[in-house]
């Protein structure tokens, strides 16, 4: 692969400094619609340089937390101004790195912006309650504390939102973090840490250190000074992070995978339900874990919306996320493509249908990137691999049911339980599905994706750990409650 002398090299933050690991070892980060082109230049830590973070980390916290939520929101009202200038730089570089298209990368770290003022504003709001005692001469109330220092483990397919949305709530209620980045959008996260570094924060209470999952996530999972570990990414991961932090005893909040339907019933504005299908499972190419990945569609309207949908499909433009006319970029990276075709053999091998896409895009410029066309199959069945298992992938697979009660039940019959949606006009179709869709997420007459920062967000079932964050539902992970009771 050929390196670019001047691509930038980005060190980790620890203590306040921007810093190399002690392994004096970079990785690159390139470019998913260019393989060749490489974004920049991070750092390969080993434990040592965690440790350091982690002792800079615990050394802050306890002055932080001093300080009032006002002083504390008022560093995150700076940072969120930071970023808001930086915004099209900061949407560049995540373009760059992971590939989503830029008018997305844009409205993400606008999101973020977003998020960092909803916490700063946080530090104003009630953290207890006052009690009636069984004592009527005594005073009792909950307060809330810092857990103390938090490790973040952030994955590449939101590298602003993810990021900002646990550091922010961690920060605020008093913590200090340690922020561990998916190696594959690293840059975008250190250009996200120079705005919290140019905000001024005390030194320590911001950390970053960059380096393979294997070791800085797993260090962050294990290292007995961590007292709250929050991750985003794959199940297997998580739920080794959560086994490592349970085994110390420390805090853990896991958000993962997802198998997320769509209902659409034969009442349904067909046209809004393409769009949500479309929108929900191909923008971002798949890579969400609230993406679409199960349409559920009742017999009587099946051949309709499936013309419509493939009308609609085809006309998608494919390319380099930083080109306007660009509707989906490529996936973040060569693995992440393979694993995709890989599904798209098993569905076939398995006996689906495929009636769209499947292969990987190489006309001119796209043989240079991670592009597949997006794709659909019928024929699915609940038992094949493609139906069950999260693909991350611009991949829908269509499935007839007779009615809506079959739609929910298959629907259900899923490991997963994040996000899920229906399309109808019934009101009784609506409150069954309220009611028995086992998701963290119910949408109606809207796609499966897109969270909004000030309500709870998570899933049921192996999607979470059945914790929610944002909003403030994050209290509930970056707190501790006391219970005080004061006799007189
Ligand atoms: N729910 C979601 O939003 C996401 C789901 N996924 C799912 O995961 C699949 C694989 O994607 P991938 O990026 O590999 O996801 P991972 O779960 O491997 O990565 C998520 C984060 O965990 C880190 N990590 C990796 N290994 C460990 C470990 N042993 N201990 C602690 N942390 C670790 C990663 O670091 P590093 O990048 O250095 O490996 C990254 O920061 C996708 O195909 C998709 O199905 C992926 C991303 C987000
Ligand atoms: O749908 C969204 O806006 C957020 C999705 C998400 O959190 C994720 O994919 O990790």
């Amino acid at each position: 692969m050929a390196v670019q002398t001047e691509a930038k090299t980005y060190f980790n933050y620890i203590n306040g400094d921007w810093v190399s690991s002690v392994t004096n070892e970079v990785e690159a980060s390139t470019n998913p619609a260019n393989k060749n082109e490489i974004v920049g230049y991070i750092q390969r830590s080993s434990i040592e340089d965690l440790n350091e973070a982690v002792t800079a980390a615990k050394q802050a916290q306890k002055s932080w937390w001093k300080l009032s939520g006002v002083a504390r929101g008022e560093y995150l009202y700076k940072t969120a101004d930071i970023l808001e200038r930086r915004l099209e730089e900061i949407a560049e570089t995540m373009t760059k790195e992971m590939g989503k298209t830029f008018g997305e990368a844009k409205a993400e770290t606008m999101r973020g912006v977003s998020i960092l003022r909803y916490y700063a504003g946080e530090g104003v709001r009630k953290i207890g309650d006052v009690i009636p005692s069984s004592d009527s001469e005594a005073l009792m109330f909950t307060t809330r504390v810092p857990l103390g220092v938090i490790g973040v483990i952030s994955p590449w397919n939101f590298p602003v939102a993810i990021p900002i949305w646990k550091m922010a709530p961690a920060l605020i209620y008093g913590n200090a973090v340690v922020l561990k980045p998916a190696s594959e959008a690293a840059v975008t996260a250190a250009k996200v840490i120079e705005c919290f570094h140019e905000a001024g924060f005390p030194k320590g209470v911001v950390n970053m250190v960059c380096g393979p999952g294997s070791v800085i996530g797993q260090g962050i999972a294990e290292h007995p000074d961590i007292n709250g570990v929050t991750f985003t990414g794959s199940n297997s991961v998580g739920k080794r992070v959560g086994r490592a932090a349970f085994e110390r005893g420390a805090k853990y909040q896991l958000e993962m995978g997802g198998k997320n339907p769509v209902i659409v019933a034969k009442d349904a504005d067909l046209d809004l339900a393409v769009d949500g299908t479309i929108s929900g499972g191909l923008r971002s190419t798949g890579q969400k874990c609230t993406a679409t990945s199960r349409v559920f569609v009742e017999s009587e309207v099946y051949e309709t919306f499936k013309e419509k949908l493939l009308s609609k499909v085809k006309q998608l433009t494919i390319g380099n996320g930083m080109e306007s006319e660009t509707w989906m970029g490529p996936c973040v990276s060569e693995e992440q493509l393979n694993t995709v075709l890989s599904y798209v053999e098993q569905g076939k091998a398995e006996g689906a249908n495929l009636i769209y896409g499947g292969k990987r895009c190489v006309e001119g410029e796209l043989a240079n990137g991670f592009y597949v066309e997006p794709t659909i199959f019928e024929n699915v069945d609940l038992n094949m691999t493609i139906a069950r298992e999260e693909i991350f992938g611009p991949v829908l697979a269509l499935i007839k049911v007779h009615n809506i009660e079959e739609a929910l039940k298959l629907a259900n019959d899923t490991e997963y339980g994040l996000s899920a949606s229906i399309y109808t006009k019934d009101i009784s179709n609506i409150l069954s599905f309220i009611d028995e869709i086992e998701a963290g997420l119910v949408r109606v007459n809207a796609e499966t994706a897109g969270v909004e920062f000030q309500a709870p967000f998570g899933g049921m079932k192996q999607s979470s750990s059945h914790s929610r964050e944002q909003g403030q539902a994050a209290i509930e992970f970056f707190t501790s409650i006391k219970t005080v009771f004061i006799k007189a």
